[in-house]
Formats: C-alpha cells, structure tokens, sequence
C-alpha cells in the first residue's frame, strides 16, 4: 500500500517470524518424503486461453516452501495492494510517477481485450500496419537499395532496451528466420563493435535501423553518424540515406534532424519503457528477421499471459508465483542473486535479456514516497544457456557458501533432433539431474560408500553436497513465437509485482544520469594532462596514463 515500507506490512513480519523460527526446518528431502503429492500441489500448467496455442509446465515443488508460507506471501502481495496496482497499469495510470507516465508495453500487445485511454494507444494498429507493410517489401525485394539490389543485410543500431530484445528474440526464434537476411546489433560506442560489423556489410544492400527511444542516446548517435558516412563514402548522393536507413523512437524532431524522413520513422510512445520495448517499432529488427507474422505471434503469446496476469487469482496467478518465491529468498534467505538456466542454445541471450529488464527496474533504494528501503530491493540476474553453465559455475550452485535460486527452463521438443535427437535427449537429462542434484544433494554416507574406507576426512567431505537448494523448472512443447512471448510477459509481471511490494519505481532509471554526466565532462578534458581538472587522484591519475600512453 502506497506510504509503507514493505517491512512494516504485518505479513512481511510473519514471514520474518517464520524464517526465524522454520527455515532451518524446510529440508527439501524432508518435505517431499512427507508428502508424495508436492510436485501436484507445487505446479502448474500455463494453457492460453485464445491466440496461438500456448502451454508451459511451472513447477516450483523444488521450493523452500510449505503452503502456510506461500499463503503468507500471499497475503504479503495483498496487502501491497499489488492487484489495484496491477488493474492501474492496465488502465493507463500514470504509475510511473516520478517521469509522470503510463506504463503500457500491454498496450502494445493489446488484441483488443482491455481498454486502455492513454495518447498514442490507438495509433499501436497503424504502426504495426507500417511495419508489416515495410517488412514485407524489404523481406520480398519490393525494397530496394540505390543500386536497385534487394536488401540482404540488416544492421539494428541501439542499445540497452533498444538493442536487447532484438538480440535476444532474433537469437531465439533463429528456426524462423529468413535465413538469406542477415541480422547485426551494433551497440557498444566501442569503434570496433561499429567497424567490424561492417566489413561484413555491402553499402548497396544493407539497411541500417537507428533504434532509440530518445534519439539522444550518446553511443547510438555517434554510431548512426559513423555508419551514415561509411554508407555515403560509397553511395556519394545524400538522397540515397532514405533508401538505407530507418529510424524507431518517440521523438520525431530528433529523427528529422537526423535527415531520416518521418516516413521512414516507426514511431512508438513515452509509455513503452526501454526495457520493455521489443513489442513496439523497437521490434522491426524481429519482424525483418523472422517475418512480420511470426513478430505478432510473439505479440500474442504475451498479449495470452496479460490477460492470465490480469484475471487470475493471486494464489493461481504465475508472476505472482515466481515473484513471491523471488522475495522469500531475497529478502528472507538473503540471497543476493538470481539465476536463469535455459537449456535451449536459442535462448542463450535470455539471462542477458532480463539483466537490464529486471536490475534497471528493481535495481532501486528509495521508495516512489522518497523513504529508503531497509530490505533487499532487485536480485543480480545472471545466468547461461544449459549445459554449458555446467562447465563454468554449478560448482558454486551445488557447493558454495551462496544460495542462488535458480530458474531452469527447456523445451520437450528441440528444433533441431540430429542423431535421432540423442543431443535433446542428453540435455534434458542434465536438465531434469541438475535441480534433483541441487535439492536433494549426496549425504556422507552415501560418499563414503562411494570412496571407500581409506579416503580421508577431507576428501569425504568435500564430496558431500548439501543439496536444499531451490529451483524453479518450467517445460515447453516447443520454443515457438508465441511461447517465447508468454514466457517474456512472465517475467516482466514477475518484476512487475516485486517492484510493488518493495515500493519502488520499476519503470524509470535515475540511476544511468550520473554516470553519462560525468563522462561528457571527462570527454571535453582528454586531450591535454593541463586539460584534468576537478577529479580525485585516481580519476586523474588513469586520464594521465591513458594521455601518456594513447597513440590516437
Ligand atoms: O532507446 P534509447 O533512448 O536510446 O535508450 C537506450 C537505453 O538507455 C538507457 O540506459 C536509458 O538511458 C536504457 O533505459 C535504454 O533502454
């Protein structure tokens, strides 16, 4: 409820006392053996009600919880009074309260089952409109570069929310892509991201997509600048940009100036967040890519999982689900992080994806009333496509001093089956072993048994694993578009409802000025050791190597 601490809320304290007094009660090994019905109890089957086919299995059995705890969590997420938060969103309320802003990315996405009021929301429909049209043209050759020669190459300039999504549905649904259009992501205002993207690019047929919600984006300027004059070198004549570059934002002043025609700009709205874009004109790269009605599928999947996030009660309500159990071991076990597992190399950008779209919503310390909080706000997202993590840090996952909730996440049915899907079939078995083996773990005695009377102590022990750590599995038929939407839907009202029951502002991001501030002011002193002033000895003390050593 707006003005309260989430630690003063009545539930918070009960879930305080419960830990106190229960935690080192909750054995997983325990809880199952008493009680041969969990994994019914603890799951559920996602089934879209209309729109493309969607189904996934979340179970969350392999959880430190028992139902007197969830219905605490529960009743935590009621008295954040997160559904009439919930509903405002939905309606266009400026829930963004410190930018005075809807929060919309529903809207986007919206097919026509909620009625939203809010500028902008009714022109959604013509600027798919345009970008279907566009897509088409490009994708069936109507398109043509300044040489007359079809578009083969397509180099998306953006980053953050701008650049993201893109990356990571293009990686995604690649089993849908027009494999003869090649897709670049330019981000990093590191010259070589820029200049080694495009050695790979012809002048005559690429297309360049300056993506960026504000138009002001240092980096993905400087880089639409960069490329605008290595396209020109080549097509000398000015006219000839219109043909090559597009341009996705809110800001249609800035695109103009920019000398891309309004025609060629694919507008969206102050209320789609950054990172929370890829359903908007942000999205064209993915339509380029896998074509524009695969794009609305992807739309639809989450327009599915809206819809269940909107009507469903608390207790059945999947975001609700995950975003409790994110609490619980937060801001009760102290776990510092969170961790994404898809065993599908498709999704291997998934964890990279929801690094920005939850750290840079709930990555905050101050309420939306100004208090700071005194809990833990927004976890540490990381993670790997499975099984490479295997190789790399599940030694830390099984046996490290940290507890790190995991979320595993696989398709029943792989894209591609070679070897009569024998590579599937290994993966889904570390899949399904690697929760088993976090939870339940490999006592001492099972070790010794295994290593024999003559180990040593030391040796024992390091093999034992405690196991009692958590995870979340979800399962899919298939990684198609539309279940590629419902799971991003998922998580996005997952951080949705954390964000409410911290009280904080999900969706604007104060805490990425700073930092561009301070490096505009450093840019204007670079050239000179005379021009370094007003910085601490080490700030001062890194430009002068860098003037000392800098052959450029
Ligand atoms: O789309 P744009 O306006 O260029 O912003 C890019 C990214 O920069 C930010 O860090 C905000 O400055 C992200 O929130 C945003 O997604």
């Amino acid at each position: 409820m707006p003005g309260k601490l989430a630690s003063e809320y009545a539930s918070w304290k009960k879930l305080q006392e419960i830990y106190d007094s229960e935690h080192s009660k909750l054995v997983l090994k325990d809880l199952f053996a008493q009680d041969t019905e969990r994994f019914s109890k603890f799951s559920r089957e996602y089934s879209s009600k209309d729109g493309p086919d969607v189904t996934f299995l979340l179970d969350y059995s392999k959880n430190l919880i028992t139902q007197p705890i969830l219905d605490t969590l529960f009743s935590l997420v009621r008295e954040a009074e997160v559904e009439k938060e919930r509903d405002a969103m939905f309606s266009g309320a400026h829930i963004n309260t410190s930018e005075d802003r809807a929060v919309l990315h529903v809207a986007l996405r919206n097919f026509g089952d909620f009625s939203i009021k809010e500028n902008g929301v009714d022109e959604v429909g013509s600027v798919l409109a345009h970008m279907k049209e566009f897509t088409e043209a490009v994708r069936n050759g109507a398109w043509k570069g300044y040489t007359g020669k079809t578009i083969n190459t397509v180099v998306n300039i953006g980053i953050g929310g701008s650049d993201l999504g893109p990356v990571m549905v293009t990686e995604a649904l690649k089993p849908y892509a027009k494999r003869d259009l090649k897709a670049h992501f330019v981000s990093n205002i590191d010259g070589t991201h820029l200049a080694e993207t495009l050695r790979e690019c012809d002048p005559e047929r690429t297309l360049f997509i300056i993506a960026s919600k504000t138009f002001t984006t240092q980096e993905t300027i400087t880089n639409a600048e960069s490329a605008r004059e290595w396209f020109l070198a080549a097509a000398k004549d000015k006219a000839h940009v219109a043909k090559h570059f597009v341009a996705l934002s809110t800001n249609t002043k800035a695109v103009t100036a920019f000398g891309i025609s309004e025609s060629n700009m694919f507008q969206f709205w102050d209320w789609v967040g950054g990172r929370y874009s890829l359903w908007s004109a942000i999205g064209l790269s993915i339509a380029l890519v896998i074509g524009y009605n695969h794009f609305e599928e992807l739309l639809k999947g989450a327009h599915g999982m809206d819809k269940h996030f909107k009507e469903t009660p608390i207790e059945q309500n999947l975001p609700v689900i995950l975003a409790v159990l994110g609490i619980w071991y937060n801001d009760f076990y102290g776990a510092q992080t969170h961790c994404l597992l898809p065993y599908d190399q498709y999704l291997h950008k998934f964890a990279d994806y929801f690094q920005q779209g939850d750290m840079e919503s709930n990555g905050k310390s101050i309420t939306k009333n100004g208090q700071r909080v005194n809990y833990q706000t927004g976890p540490i997202i990381w993670g790997a496509a499975g099984t490479n993590g295997q190789h790399s840090f599940y030694q830390l996952l099984h046996q490290g001093t940290k507890l790190v909730p995991t979320d595993f996440l696989a398709p029943a049915t792989t894209h591609n089956p070679i070897g009569g899907s024998k590579h599937h079939r290994i993966l889904l078995s570390n899949f399904f072993a690697q929760p088993e083996a976090l939870a339940f773990g490999k006592t001492e005695e099972q070790v010794r048994q295994e290593v024999g009377e003559g180990a040593s102590e030391a040796l024992v022990k390091s093999k034992v694993f405690e196991g009692n750590r958590p995870s979340n599995s979800i399962m899919f038929p298939l990684l198609t578009p539309a279940t590629l939407g419902a799971l991003i839907a998922l998580y996005e009202h997952k951080i949705f409802v954390q964000g409410v029951v911290w009280g904080i502002n999900s969706f604007d991001q104060m805490g990425v000025e700073l930092g561009k501030v301070l490096a505009k002011n450093i840019l204007a002193q670079l050239d000179k050791p005379d021009d370094v002033k007003g910085h601490d000895s080490s700030t001062t003390g890194l430009i002068h190597y860098y003037q000392k050593y800098r052959k450029e």
